[in-house]
């Protein structure tokens, strides 16, 4: 019987494999951050232990860094980044640190660098790493004492998760993009949907989105409670790839291209679980509770508690974001817009916000975050940032900023955002915030008048 994808790329990582255990994974990239490091580094400092692979091994900082040039106030935040430094220094690691024209967030990074590639394992402590399988890589989150065994041997042991295919057939409708499909899947599935599973993303609405929207995909899989997200790589993926920093080149492309079109599932091949998806039924979809499943198309209203699948959790929802059953979702006032993170944080994204400010002022407070230096170059190359900065939102540095409170840019108890980011839990993104997760589009739109908005109704 044929294999799917992940089968595929998981069998080429086994190094040892004995019944009753889990795989011993061969790791070819290892990402790192300054919050879920300190204590893997610290293992191996006490056992005595080396870096296995440094160069196969890249840092950045991303959660605590601030987005306006200058010191980092927070002393914890400042111990966590200066930590990172002197481990990266100690154990010969590449870092790319605050104001470094190749800093941003983990997840931007490894793909803008070409770092990221088909068929590869990819590991980070940081669940969204899941965002690298947008190029067929098997790429998923560890945790910290996972980091110290990654650091110290390049492998991992983990048990082979189910498969599942999401199946989105169709096109998706003009001004439907990435985050509303995978916004509308989650929804559908639940947050809980993908436990236990691999997805791979299929079919033509997939096939035809950018790799940028291909990252917005996977990077929500664990928002579904999925292990990993995948697509097979095709002629995007390689287009994207070729030229970038760490590519192959000369005959080495070639080989590594002929390879990658090997890695697709086999027509033959079968899913544990097998999901069905009609692109051409979709729209602008937001959320309205406090999990990303909690969401809607914005041209609904809030439903009734009774109405979801878990009418408890619902009533909660609502009472933590203030609002009742019954109301239009356009009808939604926000305070603040962020643009930003490793779900939208790339230049496709901020071109979709220039696209609607352009010659528009915003009315809510407006933060506009580029994902990396490099995403802010060449937004920069372009002129958007005159288009942000004309309509009144303010243009940031990299770094995650505001899709979570680990760092000044948060949100004021109460206060209510239009969010491109992934997570809406209770205090996500600062105490007592109120998050609705949207697309760059609606977000833009939406700090325009102030409320929840599509472009389509500007
Ligand atoms: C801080 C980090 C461990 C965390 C994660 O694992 O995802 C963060 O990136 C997030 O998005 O919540
Ligand atoms: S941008 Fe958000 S989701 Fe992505 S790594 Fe940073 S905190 Fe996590």
């Amino acid at each position: 019987m044929g294999r799917t994808l992940a089968e595929k790329v998981w069998e080429q990582h086994v190094v040892r494999r004995a019944d009753g255990e889990p795989d011993l994974l061969y790791i070819d990239l290892h990402l790192i951050h300054e919050v879920t490091s300190p204590q893997a580094f610290d293992g191996l400092r006490l056992a005595g232990r080396k870096v296995r692979r440094p160069d196969l091994t890249i840092a950045t900082e991303d959660h605590n860094v601030p987005t306006v040039l200058g010191p980092i106030a927070d002393p914890v935040s400042k111990a966590q980044v200066e930590t990172l430094r002197k481990n990266a220094a100690e154990f010969g690691i590449r870092l790319h640190p605050m104001g470094d024209a190749g800093q941003g967030v983990v997840h931007i990074i490894g793909p803008q660098f070409g770092l990221t590639q088909p068929g590869m394992t990819v590991v980070c402590g940081d669940s969204h790493t899941s965002t690298h399988g947008a190029f067929g890589a098997l790429a998923f989150g560890i945790g910290t004492s996972e980091v110290e065994h990654v650091l110290a041997t390049q492998t991992l042991p983990a048990y082979r998760p189910k498969t599942m295919a999401i199946e989105v057939s169709g096109e998706l409708p003009f001004g439907v993009t990435a985050k509303d499909l995978i916004l509308a899947i989650i929804a559908q599935i639940g947050t809980g949907g993908g436990q236990g599973h691999i997805v791979e993303y299929r079919g033509q609405a997939i096939r035809n989105l950018s790799m940028e929207g291909r990252m917005t995909v996977c990077n929500m899989s664990i928002e579904a409670g999925a292990r990993a997200g995948m697509i097979a790589p095709d002629e995007t993926t390689f287009e994207y790839l070729r030229g970038r920093l760490h590519a192959p080149t000369g005959q080495a492309w070639d080989d590594a291209v002929s390879y990658w079109k090997s890695l697709r599932t086999d027509d033959d091949a079968a899913f544990d679980t097998v999901v069905e998806i009609d692109a051409s039924t979709l729209s602008p979809f937001v959320t309205w509770g406090t999990n990303p499943g909690q969401g809607a198309p914005l041209r609904d209203a809030i439903p009734a508690p009774e109405e979801t699948s878990d009418p408890a959790a619902a009533r909660r929802a609502l009472d933590y974001m203030g609002l009742t059953a019954g109301t239009r979702l356009s009808d939604i006032q926000v305070d603040t817009v962020f643009v930003g993170s490793c779900t939208n944080g790339r230049l496709e994204d901020l071109r979709a916000v220039a696209d609607v400010l352009r010659g528009r002022t915003v009315t809510a407070r407006t933060l506009i975050v580029p994902g990396s230096m490099q995403v802010k170059a060449e937004a920069e190359a372009e002129g958007l940032h005159e288009v942000f900065k004309a309509s009144g939102a303010e243009w940031r540095e990299a770094g995650c900023s505001m899709c979570l409170g680990m760092n000044p840019d948060t949100l004021a108890p109460g206060e209510r955002s239009a969010s491109t980011s992934n997570r809406n839990f209770e205090g996500r993104q600062g105490k007592g915030g109120r998050t609705h997760l949207v697309s760059p589009a609606v977000a833009a739109a939406s700090a325009v008048t102030g409320r929840l908005t599509a472009p389509a109704d500007l």
